[in-house]
């Protein structure tokens, strides 16, 4: 599967998100799956996807102590996902730890870090205690996390270019924030068009509300492929 389109499931349920997930192609986009649809339908969603040939991200943002997140990381892969995700913040023990799970038991599960969420702009950070401008913070965090035996990171396209310079282009570039031209912002601070993303250096897009909100969710998709496609992406 070649194509670097995740779209985000953030949906309440299944019997919610299958209406949409029914319309996709598992030839041409990735699913992720995140808290809210997890929380309210467990395992049997990512059942579900699988069945249908779709290959899952399971986006819950691990951020515990390293024997939680380790234990986590490893209950996540043996449902047999594509992608799993930690907090970068979580500070090295604990990316460690989460590496050496999934190593210990020859479990290929790509395995990455959030650095700094898209949502986050200085002021945000700055909030928090820390003292980088966001793009500095997400890309002092994604050394940290290529230290730390991540696969890759969480971050917006904006930094994508730099993360790829610091950590190697194998090192996979997972971006939100995506906002094609005919999409609202919504709560994202950190944004750019599909297009504008890859040529940044991502290797992956995670679209959410733009399609699944659309008036026409396959409309949105074929719109952003064409998009890609007559760029040569
Ligand atoms: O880990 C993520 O996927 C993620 C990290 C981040 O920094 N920002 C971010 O928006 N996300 C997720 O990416 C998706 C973006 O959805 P839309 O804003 O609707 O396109 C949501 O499911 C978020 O949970």
């Amino acid at each position: 599967m070649s194509s670097p389109l995740i779209i985000a499931l953030d949906h309440a349920s299944l019997e919610a998100a299958l209406p949409l997930v029914d319309q996709l192609d598992p030839q041409r986009c990735r699913l992720k799956v995140g808290k809210e649809l997890f929380v309210r339908s467990g395992p049997q969603a990512l059942e579900a996807l699988h069945r249908r040939g779709f290959e899952v991200f399971l986006d819950l943002k691990f951020h515990d102590i390293p024997n939680t997140v380790a234990a986590a990381v490893h209950a996540a892969a043996d449902h047999g996902v594509w992608m799993v995700n930690v907090h970068a913040s979580g500070g090295r023990a604990m990316m460690r730890a989460a590496r050496d799970v999934l190593d210990r038991h020859a479990l290929n599960t790509h395995l990455i870090a959030v650095t700094v969420l898209t949502s986050m702009d200085d002021e945000a950070l700055a909030e928090t205690g820390v003292a980088r401008l966001a793009g500095e913070q997400a890309l002092h965090l994604a050394g940290l996390a290529r230290e730390s035996g991540m696969d890759g990171v969480v971050c917006s396209a904006l930094e994508a270019g730099d993360v790829a310079a610091q950590c190697g282009h194998e090192f996979l570039r997972v971006t939100p924030g995506i906002r094609p031209a005919f999409a609202q912002r919504d709560d994202q601070s950190r944004v750019m068009t599909p297009l504008e993303a890859l040529q940044a250096g991502s290797t992956h897009l995670v679209i959410g509300r733009p399609v699944t909100r659309a008036e026409d969710p396959m409309a949105a998709l074929v719109e952003i492929e064409q998009e890609l496609s007559n760029a040569g992406a």
